[in-house]
């Protein structure tokens, strides 16, 4: 029976220790399929961080493309819009060059045609753009709008799509009417808003902003001296151009004749004829015959070269306009009290333009001259304390050199700190990241560190220049920061630095090993070598506190170094074996993180303790009962021996005393 129920017993447990052993194998794989969901999720994340281009829900993938294109909208930034307003911009340009281009009657008589189908075309994509900008983001309350109602709503209202609207209505049906009024399309003009977006747009996006500027100004320029061109050749017609004459105002044949060349280039002297008739004097005496003897002398030993109507009739208006807006030239007076107000406008006008345009190139100029002229204001204040100061000449040419580097470098010309000062922390955090973690990346130190730690060294690096032979430091020397190579080369060199053992370039970091409290460090916190710099040397340095602080919130990284850096030193010989144990504590730490490690170990103590009292009692109890069961059978045993002695007593006895006779 008591055999049956142990069995039972037996039974029950070894199901409940398999159905804990289920339990705790399904505790540890939801654990760790948290932890891998986790992770995934930071490592999203981080990547989020430094990649700007994953700002994007990772959804929006797997969208149908009619789905994208219905719910399609675009950044103002991005780089389709950006090309796109270049393509109106070319629109806006053809509009501001035809509309006045064709009020010169050549052109019109022969290009009508051409110029209706351009017309067409811009006017095309004028329409498109109309479309396209109500897909156009804007932010609202510091949020991207994206949905299509809402930047529908937002374009109908802004007064660009009026605009708009209006540079569309179909004027051209005039023209039907009267080809001379290329004016009519002068609403197309409207649209001129984009070009200026357009602008902006480039500004932000070239490299290259003073050249930008400058054709922007060339730009104004010339479609200012085309209007009044077109302008100037109107009046003329109007006053009509056969009147004209090489002294009148207004625009003649007689002011831009053909150029004639001559075809005896071969000969110098060229000889008109036999018989040399311009030495007959007599024949010269009256002035029209001149011009017959001498259209006959060299008729057949010049051609003309011919230019057609309209390149005759443009050039000099443009010559015109030009020399009027910059009041250089000096005009044929004007005949006629409109010519004569059109002049004055004209004057009025160029001065007004030029005054801000020269303003501008001033500006341009000067703003570009503004980093180098500081240069100089530094170098020569540099220089004349030296000298006042007596600096040695060999340390006056040392700091010269290092100023005329780092201005070659384009070192000076951007202020690292106004930019700092400038940008919000996060954004400039960003640019950080993406200026120096290709860098860090490279670092074989830093190679399995998590990016978000990276991100911390990041934010708390700061760039130092050495100039050639430059000690950075020195054997035995405290610790103090560690060094990554930006540019440029470092040697680890002997006490007197006549024997180089290695040379450090590009990526490499060194300065590691004393201020990473590597336990076993026969070298402790001092510096193990000298290390120099070779020439111009750039190079990131981050303190050894800002290497903890960052290390504290990584645990695991800050193992995965120390690991790294025992390996080094183990390489070099400079590992005390006996003494590798892993100490926790960081003498530099706050007082606060070192009392939290002191209430860290304490509790951990206490609870050793307490597990160690519950073990002690539980041992005690059991001790107890085996006691108890040894004492029960003890007395069980006793009273069976009692028993049977009371049973076999007498008979034992009596066979004793027979045994004794
Ligand atoms: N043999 C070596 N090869 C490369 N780097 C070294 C060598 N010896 C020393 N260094 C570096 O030089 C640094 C000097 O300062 P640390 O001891 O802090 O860290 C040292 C290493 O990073």
């Amino acid at each position: 029976m008591a055999i049956r129920e142990t069995l039972k017993q037996v039974k029950a447990a070894s199901k409940l220790r398999k159905l804990t052993g289920g339990i705790l194998l399904a505790r540890k794989w939801l654990l760790h399929e948290k932890q891998r969901h986790d992770h995934q999720a930071d490592e999203l994340n981080t990547k989020r961080v430094f990649d700007i281009n994953l700002r994007e829900p990772p959804e929006k993938g797997k969208r149908s493309w009619i789905r994208r294109i219905v719910f399609w909208s675009f950044d103002e930034t991005s780089t389709f819009f950006y090309y796109w307003s270049m393509i109106i911009f070319l629109g806006c340009f053809y509009n501001l060059a035809t509309i006045a281009v064709m009020t010169f009657e050549v052109l019109l008589e022969n290009h009508f045609r051409n110029w209706m189908i351009g017309n067409f075309v811009f006017d095309s994509l004028y329409f498109v753009d109309l479309l396209i900008l109500t897909r156009k983001e804007f932010i609202k309350d510091g949020i991207r709008e994206r949905r299509i109602f809402a930047l529908l709503v937002f374009r109908l209202k802004s007064p660009q799509f009026y605009l708009d609207t209006l540079s569309l209505l179909p004027t051209d049906l005039f023209l039907f009417h009267s080809q001379m009024l290329s004016i009519v399309r002068v609403n197309r003009l409207l649209k001129v808003y984009r070009v200026l977006e357009f602008y902006t747009l480039t500004e932000i996006r070239t490299n290259l902003p003073n050249l930008f500027h400058l054709f922007k100004l060339v730009f104004l320029c010339l479609v200012i001296f085309h209007w009044n061109a077109s302008l100037y050749y109107f009046l003329s017609t109007i006053f009509g151009l056969e009147t004209g004459h090489i002294e009148s105002w207004i625009f003649s044949y007689d002011k831009v004749p053909d150029p004639i060349f001559v075809t005896c280039e071969n000969d110098y002297r060229c000889p008109p004829n036999e018989h040399h008739p311009l030495s007959d004097y007599e024949e010269w005496t009256n002035f029209s015959m001149q011009c017959e003897r001498t259209m006959e002398i060299w008729s057949n030993r010049s051609f003309p070269m011919k230019f057609s109507n309209f390149s005759k009739q443009y050039s000099l208006s443009f010559y015109w306009s030009a020399l009027t807006l910059v009041t250089l030239g000096e005009q044929p007076s004007p005949e006629h009290s409109f010519q004569n107000t059109f002049e004055i406008l004209d004057t009025f006008l160029g001065l007004v333009i030029f005054a801000v345009i020269l303003g501008d190139i001033g500006n341009m100029v000067q703003t570009m001259n503004l980093k180098k002229s500081e240069f100089e204001e530094v170098l020569d204040g540099t220089r004349s304390y030296m000298h006042r100061h007596k600096v040695h000449p060999a340390l006056q040419n040392k700091i010269v050199r290092y100023l005329q580097y780092c201005w070659s470098e384009g070192q000076m010309s951007v202020d690292e700190q106004e930019i700092a000062d400038f940008l919000p922390n996060r954004l400039y955090g960003h640019m950080s990241v993406h200026i120096h973690m290709e860098t860090l990346r490279r670092v074989p130190l830093f190679a399995d560190c998590d990016p978000t730690l990276l991100y911390e060294f990041i934010l708390r690096l700061e760039l130092q220049v050495y100039s050639p032979g430059d000690y950075i430091c020195r054997k035995g020397e405290v610790g103090k920061e560690m060094y990554i190579v930006k540019s440029g080369f470092v040697e680890v060199v002997n006490e007197d630095g006549t024997k180089v053992f290695v040379r450090l370039g590009e990526g490499t970091v060194f300065g590691e090993l004393s201020i990473l409290n590597i336990p076993g460090n026969k070298n402790g916190d001092r510096r193990t070598a000298n290390v120099r710099s070779a020439g111009y040397t750039n190079l990131y340095a981050l303190k050894k506190e800002d290497l903890w602080e960052a290390l504290r919130d990584y645990p695991d990284a800050k193992v995965s170094l120390l690991e790294k850096g025992k390996q080094i030193l183990a390489k070099d010989n400079l590992l005390d074996e006996s003494n590798v144990e892993q100490d926790n504590w960081d003498p530099d730490a706050p007082i606060e993180e070192k009392l939290a490690l002191i209430k860290d170990e304490v509790e951990a103590f206490t609870k050793q303790l307490k597990e160690a009292e519950v073990m002690i009692q539980k041992s005690m109890i059991s001790q107890k009962q085996r006691v108890g069961g040894l004492e029960r059978l003890f007395a069980e045993a006793f009273e069976e021996l009692l028993i049977n002695k009371k049973k076999f007593g007498e008979s034992f006895d009596a066979s004793a005393e027979d045994s004794d006779e």
